[in-house]
């Protein structure tokens, strides 16, 4: 019986979590070199979880330098079956307001400098992300966030771009009238796509904390009142994380949606045409398969 192991992924503001039994924070290489820092281990209500702060305790990786490949390395290395990722989002959308929570659940990737893949020449392999977060997974996000008194919209496309500058407002008008985006942010892309690689079950939840520079009635993005609502609305994030355990429970059944065999047949390599290195490098990722 496979044990659940869920992990959270803090962002920006988020770089410690508490409530934690036999709290630890735990070293772990990786083939794809160091996760963003330490992670910390412990238990939540009798199920394991581990945490892990995305640019690292004090802030020191920008967006486009968060060693996405390590990071989700390194919790599959330690286990986990779940990955929640909580970040902080611009909104598109007048009724998504500051303070508010989104459950994403499609996005459109800008980004263009990062290492989006595990795979490459010498182990080729091609997974769906059509639908990118775990649905199950964001049904137990909403529920807790509900629980925990939030408000938490249900869906929503998030723009992911490199940064680290915000958008120019032509790009704002853009992404919001006419590519149908609802928040932005700047690190779920490539993290979701190698959480599906990993054959992890992902889920996003975005909490916004400005309206981006479309809106008439707001000023520019401005990060010192990013990080005001973050600070301020970072209990209900804490909140919403402790009622998971429960909702997920110890016993981690298969993904009703196939998240954890998105690698089935996702391989195309033959064999005997694998590189033995990249292999080596695979292990904890797509070692079920290989
Ligand atoms: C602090 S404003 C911009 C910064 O915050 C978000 O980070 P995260 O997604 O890790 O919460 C956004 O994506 C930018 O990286
Ligand atoms: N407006 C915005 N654009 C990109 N990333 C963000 N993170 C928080 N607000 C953001």
């Amino acid at each position: 019986m496979t044990q659940t192991k869920i992990a959270v992924i803090g962002g920006s503001g988020i770089y410690d979590i508490d409530g934690l039994e036999n709290a630890q924070w735990v070293s772990v290489e990786t083939p794809w070199g160091k996760p963003s820092d330490q992670i910390l281990t412990g238990a939540l209500n009798g199920i394991e979880m581990a945490f892990l702060p995305r640019h690292g305790r004090g802030h020191i990786h920008s967006p486009t330098d968060v060693p996405y490949r390590a990071n989700i390395d390194a919790l599959k290395r330690l286990g986990v079956t779940d990955v929640i990722s909580v970040s902080a989002c611009g909104s598109f959308r007048e009724h998504m307001a500051p303070g508010d929570f989104v459950v994403v659940d499609q996005f459109i990737d800008r980004t263009l400098a990062r290492d989006k893949s595990f795979f490459s020449s010498g182990c080729v392999a091609h997974v769906s992300v059509a639908h990118p977060t775990c649905p199950r997974l964001s049904d137990a996000c909403e529920t807790a966030g509900k629980a925990a008194g939030i408000t938490i919209h249900r869906g929503g496309t998030y723009l992911a771009m490199d940064g680290p500058q915000f958008s120019t407002l032509a790009e704002s008008k853009m992404y919001r009238e006419h590519w149908g985006c609802d928040v932005i942010g700047m690190t779920n892309m490539p993290e979701a796509k190698l959480a599906r690689e990993a054959e992890l079950c992902y889920a996003s939840i975005a909490m916004v904390t400005d309206y981006d520079s479309w809106h008439p009635d707001h000023g520019e993005v401005d990060v010192t009142a990013i990080i005001a609502t973050l600070t301020g609305n970072a209990e209900k994030g804490r909140a919403l994380v402790k009622g998971l355990p429960e909702l997920l429970g110890a016993e981690r059944l298969p993904c009703p949606h196939g998240c954890d065999r998105a690698l089935e047949y996702a391989i195309l390599t033959a064999p005997e045409k694998r590189d033995p290195a990249l292999l080596a490098k695979l292990d904890a990722v797509a070692g079920r398969v290989l």
